[in-house]
């Protein structure tokens, strides 16, 4: 039966997974709309590479369900794979073959692919044609692993932390190119520990925690309306000895005082002018007389950090 236009690209219901006694995913349930970018972030082991995995129809569900452009990906794999792009965390490839090869081997596989010449420009995949898979270096495998994603031209695509590895200029080709295919009607579900690079480009964030979502939403719904502000304070001379210390003790065990480097450093704490008032008494008690003085609301990153810093302590 066709899904309904209605139908999220994805529907994850009461998801459960389990690696012998290891909880890997824990009755997560998540959408993803279609025509849009979503981003599932969360620690290491949260369970996101599990998850798409069940969604690409690799792993079948323990418990719950998961259906993919209205279809299930175990049963209705054949239907499903001219439809949807995978790029796995890593291989995927031939080791022996070059990149144009193994792009146009997979472009014969669709009904209509994209022209591979032009995605090996846009990923700057010349520069690496005629070395096989196994030489290409991580961020050049990388580079491949989307472009196999992207070249029938799918409907869904699931990148598994697209851009780890590459350098700054290609990781913004690559925001550059998935913004497109998002314009282009393309859903992309990505992964990623970047987290600017979710804050830039998607629409919606999920968040992941030991299996379970811990915080759905777009990224200015999940910084929005904080109660936490970050003062960030840069200096030309460096800090009096004792003065970083001394504004800690001043600020209280409410804020929270890391020192960047020698010439700056920033306080998180209560979204209030005591904070900012005790910031300038201190600079004038200790003739600090800073270059910039920036206030900010928390970013995604700071949500991400308060949301799951249970597992950081876990970890330690
Ligand atoms: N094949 C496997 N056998 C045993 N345990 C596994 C297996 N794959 C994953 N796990 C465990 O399941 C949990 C979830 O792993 P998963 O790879 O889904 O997390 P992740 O959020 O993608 O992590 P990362 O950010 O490090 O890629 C982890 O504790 C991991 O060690």
């Amino acid at each position: 039966m066709p899904a309904s236009p209605a139908e999220p690209a994805v529907r994850v219901d009461g998801l459960a997974m389990r690696y012998g006694d290891k909880v890997a995913v824990d009755g997560l349930s998540l959408e993803v709309e279609r025509h849009t970018i979503t981003a599932v972030l969360g620690p290491n082991g949260a369970g996101k590479t599990t998850t798409l995995e069940t969604c690409e129809g690799y792993r079948r569900p323990q418990a719950g369900s998961v259906r993919v452009l209205g279809l299930d990906p175990v049963r209705d794999r054949q239907a499903l794979v001219p439809r949807i792009g995978v790029m796995l965390q890593s291989g995927g490839a031939w080791s022996g073959s070059k990149p144009p090869e193994m792009l146009r081997h997979l472009s014969r596989l669709h009904a209509r692919p994209l022209d591979t010449g032009l995605l090996m420009e846009r990923l700057s995949l010349h520069e690496c044609a005629r070395t096989p898979y196994r030489r290409l270096s991580g961020g050049q495998q990388q580079r491949l692993g989307l472009a196999m994603a992207l070249v029938g031209r799918p409907e869904l695509v699931f990148v598994d932390e697209p851009t780890a590895g590459m350098d700054p200029q290609i990781r913004r080709d690559v925001w550059e190119l998935l913004e497109e295919l998002r314009g282009d009607g393309v859903t992309v579900v990505l992964t990623t520990h970047y987290l600017e690079e979710a804050e830039r480009l998607a629409d919606k964030v999920h968040i992941l925690d030991h299996g379970r979502l811990v915080a759905s939403g777009s990224p200015l719904e999940l910084t929005r309306g904080g109660t936490v502000a970050t003062i960030r304070i840069v200096v030309t001379q460096p800090f009096p000895s004792g003065a970083p210390e001394a504004l800690a003790a001043a600020l209280g065990e409410t804020t929270e005082l890391t020192v960047l480097d020698a010439l700056s450093l920033q306080v998180s704490g209560p979204a209030d002018g005591s904070t900012l008032a005790t910031v300038s008494r201190w600079c004038e008690d200790h003739d600090v007389l800073p270059e910039s003085l920036t206030l900010g609301q928390r970013n995604l990153e700071d949500v991400f950090l308060e949301l799951t810093s249970e597992s950081r302590e876990d970890a330690r």
